[in-house]
């Protein structure tokens, strides 16, 4: 994926909106203002800021902030659905801001195809036919369009559906007609701006698992605006955090949450839970003399995961990728990331997962040996019973003095992050982990913590 030309490559974009807009990006002095400062100055508002990214092939690209941040303005760049003041945009190496309004209309109709919140469906045609539409629009013949429309109908899981009219269906099915119509044109790439903010929590995971599920399925290269970090966790290959128009932060999940670039990323992802987004890589060392047995882990599953197999196997797990051992996980590293992330947290109620279930401190004393040789069956009496009990618990109680003292993690994690697999991969390594719970391999899987400086 990584390795192919991006299909969107924007490069110091701005879109400012307000009186004579065009000279607060030529003038150094304006750039350099505060958003408040800049709007009493110039009565503009920069509602992008110098933003430059690529979409990478075949990738789900997060765009994510709070409300205001930029979001929406930024996307809609993209196809000049709102018009750039300044900055390159790239299509497959096409100038978008070069394009006339027929190239403009191409762009928009068959490679780049907006799937909105309110999904504009006609509310006087059948499922199908609305279905049908985008193909309609382009000229495609009936019986032709009738049956593409099928399929994809079905592709979305609305079979039998096909004669309804929108206000017989509900909101998750709207969507679902919204997508399935995005999805008709066949385009090169989906943008979808927060498609899914008006839907209820359940019906909202369900949309995201068909998100994940058709990108699974077809590779299709998708832009994907939110502004809950939960979903953007769930879905992103990488994400660009916005904050008053500018990126604050692009990178992967891991390295978002495992590495935040700032006080405010670090704000943001504060109560993320870190062992189900960050892999064994922040937390395997060098393997030890005679740690050939063990089970195995692939160095793209979670934290979470490889808790689960150690704790079940009661011994350090190995990292192998291919057929090469390229680390150990052992309790002290696993903990020590999730304690990471506890110990610069203290003030906030404890936190949510596996921590929260392990046993009590057990001494401290967890050196290689005692790792080794503690039997499942040892420690689950004395640790409140359950497989997780089973984990031998290194921690002397006190988290932050854990994070100090687990070298593998605090040396390692950093450098390891700047490696972070793509998500191809990391299904490929998950798919080892024969703990694991059962669920989407290669993709994370948080539980919902909306999260961040404010709530939306
Ligand atoms: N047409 C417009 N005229 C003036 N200001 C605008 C216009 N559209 C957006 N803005 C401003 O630009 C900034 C970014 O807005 P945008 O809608 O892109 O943010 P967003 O992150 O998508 O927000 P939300 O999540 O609420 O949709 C905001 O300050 C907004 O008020």
């Amino acid at each position: 994926m990584n390795g192919t030309n991006p299909v969107f490559s924007v490069d110091g974009l701005w879109k400012v909106f307000g009186p004579r807009a065009e000279r607060v990006p030529a003038d150094p002095e304006l750039t350099a203002l505060p958003p408040a400062e800049l709007r009493s100055r110039t009565g503009c508002t920069a509602a992008v800021r110098d933003v430059s990214f690529d979409v990478r092939k075949g990738e789900v690209f997060v765009v994510m902030g709070l409300s205001g941040s930029g979001k929406s303005t930024l996307v809609r760049c993209l196809t000049r659905l709102v018009e750039p003041t300044a900055g390159r945009i790239a299509v497959d190496g096409e100038d978008v801001r070069a394009m006339d309004r027929g190239q403009l209309r191409e762009l928009r109709r068959h490679r780049a195809a907006m799937v909105f919140q309110h999904f504009g469906l006609l509310p006087h045609r059948s499922v199908l036919d609305n279905v049908a539409y985008g193909l309609e629009i382009q000229g495609v013949g009936r019986a032709e369009r009738r049956a593409r429309a099928a399929e994809v109908v079905t592709k979305v899981g609305l079979e039998g559906m096909e004669q309804r009219r929108p206000g017989r269906l509900s909101g998750g099915q709207r969507q679902r007609v919204g997508l399935a119509r995005a999805l008709a044109v066949d385009p090169e790439v989906l943008l979808f701006d927060e498609p899914f903010s008006a839907l209820d929590p359940l019906i909202r995971r369900d949309m995201q698992e068909e998100v994940i599920r058709l990108h699974r399925e077809e590779g299709r290269t998708m832009v994907f605006i939110t502004h809950d970090l939960s979903e953007a966790l769930r879905l992103g290959d990488r994400i660009a955090l916005m904050r008053d128009g500018g990126v604050v932060q692009l990178g992967t999940p891991e390295e978002i949450v495992g590495s935040p670039a700032d006080d405010y990323v670090r704000e943001f992802v504060r109560d993320v839970p870190r062992e189900q987004v960050l892999t064994v890589r922040t937390a395997m060392r060098a393997p030890r003399e005679a740690e050939e047995t063990g089970p195995e882990v692939g160095p793209d599953a979670t934290v979470a995961e490889a808790i689960e197999a150690v704790a079940a196997a009661g011994a350090p797990a190995r990292v192998v990728a291919g057929d090469r051992c390229v680390g150990v996980v052992d309790a002290d590293t696993l903990l020590g990331v999730v304690a990471k992330g506890a110990a610069g947290d203290t003030s906030t109620a404890p936190r949510r997962g596996p921590t929260a279930q392990f046993p009590a401190p057990l001494g401290g004393d967890a050196g290689p040996s005692s790792e080794g040789s503690r039997g499942a069956g040892e420690v689950s009496g004395a640790g409140g019973g359950g497989p997780v009990a089973q984990f031998p618990a290194p921690l002397g109680g006190d988290a932050e003095r854990q994070s100090q003292s687990a070298p593998t993690v605090g040396g390692d994690a950093e450098p390891l992050l700047g490696s972070a697999p793509a998500a191809g991969s990391r299904a490929a390594g998950a798919a080892r982990v024969g703990a694991a719970a059962p669920r989407e391999r290669g993709r994370v899987r948080p539980p919902a913590p909306r999260t961040g400086p404010e709530d939306v």
